[in-house]
């Protein structure tokens, strides 16, 4: 990867069985672009035309917005502003320019070109280039490389006119604003009364207290749904009682907890406390719940782990259980290649005494795949775990059963472990 404050490229982002699925998404759907010479596919299209085509497409998205988050130190504060495959043909070209320079293009703060293809082999010319003040620096597209930039004014950039074949990238913006976030233009743009048919079922967004987010749609491909408890309380009477016990204690709990911060404040944590979703394991007669959330940012620790069951190389999360020494972890690491173990007891300051006294091994989570570099991988795992755990506070014995029974869900059966761990071992 070569860095700077404002900019990064990674060489490998992508393996090329992920280049040519994006590659395919964008031959099969794409329609004559914004611009001459230009074809161009945005995830709105895809939404559209072919929404069997997502789940690559949503993948990738997924991880570029990762890596975005990363390398400009915004955890969990960046979203997508647009998502486009675009190719260029012989004659198009752009001239020096920032991607923030009109009034309507003022709320995207990173850019990101994700190349699906080579110079000199797939395309002649289209070359890109920074202005810097000895010369412009240039930069030779190839296939699987990822080119990361602010959309400010200190990257001014332009691409030399393409004189053969057909170039073609991902191109995604970034905001931090978040009402200018794509899912939420998306859905509704389907959902306008331009748009035939009643907008976009609900099958393929799922709704949060942030609003719909189309990057859990492949949840449902995954047999999975992420429910509010307010809609699993009304959908599942029977488990009703249960619910509102486990709200009693909740509220209890809270009781018990010496005042923190104003009434007001202390109003608002129990209000986020309540906004509890479930995972639910669909296609079930009753409604297995795997674990409730007190937050969006604690269910996208279990969002992440599924997204892991989209790589193509089908590497899922394994969860293994250790005694969390750090002989074990070490092990761990020796054995499986490149990866690398995230020792949840190591991110806890202070332990809860209810945690020193379980006989029960604690969790370690151990993500094999090869798509993401250890470094990012650690990164973004690190930091949600943590997220977690802060929140988690005083429930802390309630984060073993559900990373027990996110295991069974998300971790292949015992038999296959083993073939996964070779696999990780080629990554
Ligand atoms: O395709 C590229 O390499 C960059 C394109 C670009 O600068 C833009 O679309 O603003
Ligand atoms: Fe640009």
């Amino acid at each position: 990867m070569g860095a700077s404050q404002n900019r990064a490229f990674y060489e490998h982002f992508l393996t090329q069985q992920e280049t040519q699925q994006l590659l395919f998404i964008h031959r099969a759907l794409a329609v004559n672009g914004y611009r001459p010479h230009v074809r161009s596919l945005t995830l709105f299209d895809v939404v559209l035309a072919e929404p069997r085509l997502l789940p690559p497409l949503v993948h990738v998205r997924q991880l570029v917005l990762d890596a975005v988050e990363e390398h400009f130190d915004k955890p969990c504060q960046v979203f997508v502003e647009h998502t486009s495959l675009i190719s260029w043909g012989p004659g198009a070209s752009i001239g020096w320019h920032h991607d923030s320079n009109r009034e309507y293009l003022a709320q995207r703060h990173f850019s990101a070109v994700l190349y699906l293809n080579s110079s000199d082999v797939d395309f002649s010319g289209g070359t890109f280039c920074f202005q810097s003040g000895s010369g412009p620096l240039r930069i030779q597209p190839s296939a699987g490389m990822l080119l990361l930039y602010t959309a400010d004014a200190s990257n001014v950039h332009q691409v030399e006119p393409v004189t053969a074949g057909e170039r073609a990238t991902l191109t995604m913006w970034f905001t931090l604003e978040q009402e200018h976030q794509e899912d939420k233009k998306v859905l509704a743009a389907l959902s306008s009364p331009a748009m035939r048919g009643s907008g976009l079922p609900p099958s393929m967004y799922q709704q949060t207290p942030d609003g719909p987010d189309i990057r859990l749609g492949p949840l449902q491909q995954l047999g999975v749904e992420l429910v509010s408890q307010h809609q699993q309380q009304h959908q599942h009477e029977p488990q009703q009682q249960q619910h509102e016990q486990q709200q009693q204690q909740h509220e209890q709990q809270l009781q018990e907890q010496p005042p923190a911060g104003s009434q007001q404040e202390q109003q608002q944590q129990a209000q986020e406390q309540q906004q509890q979703y479930a995972l639910l394991a669909a296609g079930q007669s009753s409604c297995a719940e795997i674990a409730s959330f007190s937050s969006v940012q604690q269910a996208a620790l279990v969002l992440y782990m599924l997204q892991w069951k989209l790589c193509p190389h089908k590497h899922p999360p394994l969860l293994v259980h250790g005694n969390g020494a750090a002989g074990h972890t070490q092990q761990h690491k020796q054995t499986s290649g490149g990866s690398a173990a995230v020792p949840m007891q190591s991110q806890l300051q202070q332990p809860h005494p209810q945690q020193q006294q379980l006989e029960q091994p604690v969790c370690q989570a151990h993500i094999p795949c090869g798509c993401y570099t250890d470094a990012k991988l650690l990164g973004r795992a690190r930091q949600l775990l943590q997220e977690y755990l802060a929140a988690a506070g005083e429930q802390l014995e309630q984060l073993l059963p559900v990373w027990q029974q996110l295991g069974a869900l998300v971790a292949p059966a015992a038999s296959e472990q083993h073939h996964m761990h070779v696999l990780a071992d080629r990554c």
